[in-house]
């Protein structure tokens, strides 16, 4: 469970996150919405501490992580795995040390050092791009796949860390519509099937409402909207983003995959 209490931002004397509070639960899928320059980006970089909050508590399965330093602060980041729209891959190595970095936080400092990678460390990276019918590409340089791959990279990345949380900034902002779907449904497999809790900020407000199971709508740094998608009525949509309301709602997206084969993934335990 994850409780935001109080949680603000300031940027000199830009108030960009203020006063947010928020409990998420474990397995939750949810999906924080609202016009450029809202605050969510900032709000997932401060879950993250990427961004240090000016206030406010973040806490997680019961512990404090506001405030955490070194080690405790680096655990932390792999717990709460970031996912980034530009994929953020180190594009000359290949895939596979892509993804085996993501177990960086889990080996002493002498052995990330020489990236000696274990057997099981580079089975499980395998066992991550198998999930997304990617364990083909291993020895492919990264800069070579096309921008949807690439973010399953940067989500099987994510998913080696063997994170608690996800937070997806925007992670599909810079993919064409087949791809989105299939990162979008990439990131809806690792929730179910994994129970993996996901916070996904996400421009396409018929995005968030196909593939989320709440919403929170942001606008000038507050919480404005906390519910159901069902709840989100066009009136509401309309006040939080004004004259982009009719952008945001007729992208045509395709509809999330939810048959089982596809929530289930590869039939390999991660
Ligand atoms: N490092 C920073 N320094 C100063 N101002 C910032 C910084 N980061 C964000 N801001 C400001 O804080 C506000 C919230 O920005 P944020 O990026 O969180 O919004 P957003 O909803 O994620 O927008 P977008 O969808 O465009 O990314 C904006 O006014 C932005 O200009």
């Amino acid at each position: 469970m994850l409780v935001i209490e109080g949680l603000t931002c300031k940027f000199g004397d830009k108030l960009a996150v203020c006063d947010v509070n928020l409990d998420v639960g474990q397995g939750s899928f949810v999906g924080v919405i609202g016009r450029s320059g809202a605050g969510k980006s900032t709000l997932l970089r401060m879950v993250n501490r990427l961004q240090e909050p000016t206030a406010g508590r973040i806490v997680f399965d019961g512990r404090d992580v506001t405030a955490l330093q070194g080690r405790a602060l680096r655990l932390w980041r792999a717990q709460a795995a970031m996912i980034f729209q530009q994929f953020n891959l180190v594009g000359r190595l290949d895939v596979l040390t892509n993804v085996l970095m993501g177990r960086l936080s889990t080996m002493p400092s002498w052995r990330a050092m020489t990236k000696a990678w274990s057997a099981e460390d580079k089975a499980l990276a395998l066992s991550a791009l198998d999930q997304f019918d990617m364990a083909q590409l291993a020895p492919q340089r990264a800069d070579s796949l096309s921008g949807g791959q690439q973010q399953r990279v940067a989500i099987a990345r994510a998913l080696v860390q063997e994170p608690g949380l996800i937070l997806a900034d925007e992670p599909i902002a810079s993919l064409d519509p087949r791809n989105t779907k299939v990162v979008m449904d990439a990131l809806l497999r690792i929730n179910k099937h994994f129970g993996i809790t996901v916070l996904v900020n996400l421009h396409s407000l018929d995005l968030a409402r196909s593939y989320c199971d709440r919403l929170v709508g942001m606008a000038s740094g507050r919480v404005v909207f906390d519910g159901a998608p069902e709840a989100l009525t066009d009136a509401v949509a309309h006040d939080l983003y004004g004259l982009e309301a009719g952008e945001v709602m007729d992208v045509g997206q395709s509809a999330p995959d939810r048959t089982s084969e596809a929530l289930a993934g590869a039939a390999v335990a991660m």
